[in-house]
């Protein structure tokens, strides 16, 4: 069954769903903050001596791979072992994923134990579908334009939904897909709101049937939300505030409103 996003929104709130959220050290605060404004529960719980059991009690898992580290990727095996052995969807952000062989490996690995949802900018998404990335670190540095076809080849081989960001977002499950339109130009000034993006991606996971339309509710609240921030916001500082209390503002009604977008699918 599809879910309009409004429906998935008023879901969200009515029962807040607890995501475990293996995030890095510079995301960590910035997600959570951006998670109970947008309505949903987040828990940052990693060590591997407990991210199994505690993914057995969360209604998603995502994984971030910016601040790694081998303590880092156990306790990431473990929740995903959790959210798998519970029927439970978890999201994959790989950060930075085009820049040493060690973040190459990690995430070759984190792609085959099936995550629901990869969430990126262009050029990580350019990179996990093997093509030429002009990423150097953590920003995107292509146009999400240019990640669309490697999008939808990423989601028909792994099996997830590929959400790619940017100034006009892509979602695709190899045989669907839309663009957000929205945001704002402050966003890639303020660090970890695609990290945080990610968290929310779960969260709308959490309370969906479709991954599909989980991701694409969570990149039109982002979008709407950022929209609305933008006005009268004088630069990225005055932003961030705005946009933590435009998160919460949204409402199941905006995020109806003419956002998202139809793409042809080639075949
Ligand atoms: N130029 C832009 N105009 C409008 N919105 C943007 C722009 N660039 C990014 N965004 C929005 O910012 C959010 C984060 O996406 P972005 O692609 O910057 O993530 P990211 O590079 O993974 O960020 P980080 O790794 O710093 O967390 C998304 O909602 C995206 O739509
Ligand atoms: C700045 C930074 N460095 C590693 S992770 C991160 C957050 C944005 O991806
Ligand atoms: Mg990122």
């Amino acid at each position: 069954m599809s879910h309009a996003p409004d429906t998935l929104l008023t879901a969200l709130r009515a029962t807040p769903p607890l995501v475990q959220c293996i995030t890095n050290y510079v995301a960590m605060n910035i997600a959570a903050n951006v998670m109970l404004a947008a309505g949903a529960s987040p828990a940052m719980v990693s060590d591997v001596e407990e991210a199994e059991e505690f993914a057995g009690i969360a209604g998603a898992v995502t994984v971030n791979i910016g601040t790694l580290s081998p303590p880092f990727v156990a306790g990431m095996h473990a929740a995903i072992r959790g959210a798998r052995g519970a029927g439970r969807p978890w999201v994959l952000d790989p950060v930075a994923c085009q820049a040493t062989a060690y973040r190459r490996a990690v995430v070759q690995a984190l792609v085959a134990e099936g995550p629901t949802i990869i969430r990126g900018n262009a050029s990580e998404i350019l990179s996990l579908a093997g093509e030429a990335s002009r990423g150097q670190g953590v920003d995107g540095r292509d146009p999400v334009a240019a990640a669309e076809e490697g999008a939808r080849r990423l989601a028909r081989s792994s099996g997830a939904v590929v959400a790619v960001t940017g100034e006009v977002d892509y979602v695709t499950d190899g045989e669907r897909a839309v663009r957000i339109e929205g945001g704002s130009p402050f966003m890639p000034m303020n660090t970890a709101l695609g990290c945080s993006l990610t968290c929310l991606c779960g969260a709308y996971a959490a309370v969906a049937e479709d991954a599909f339309d989980a991701a694409v509710a969570a990149l039109a609240h982002f979008a709407v939300a950022g929209a609305k921030a933008d006005e009268g916001a004088s630069g990225p500082g005055s932003f961030a505030p705005r946009f933590l209390d435009a998160l919460a503002a949204v409402t199941p009604a905006d995020l109806s409103r003419g956002a998202i977008h139809d793409a042809a699918v080639p075949a």
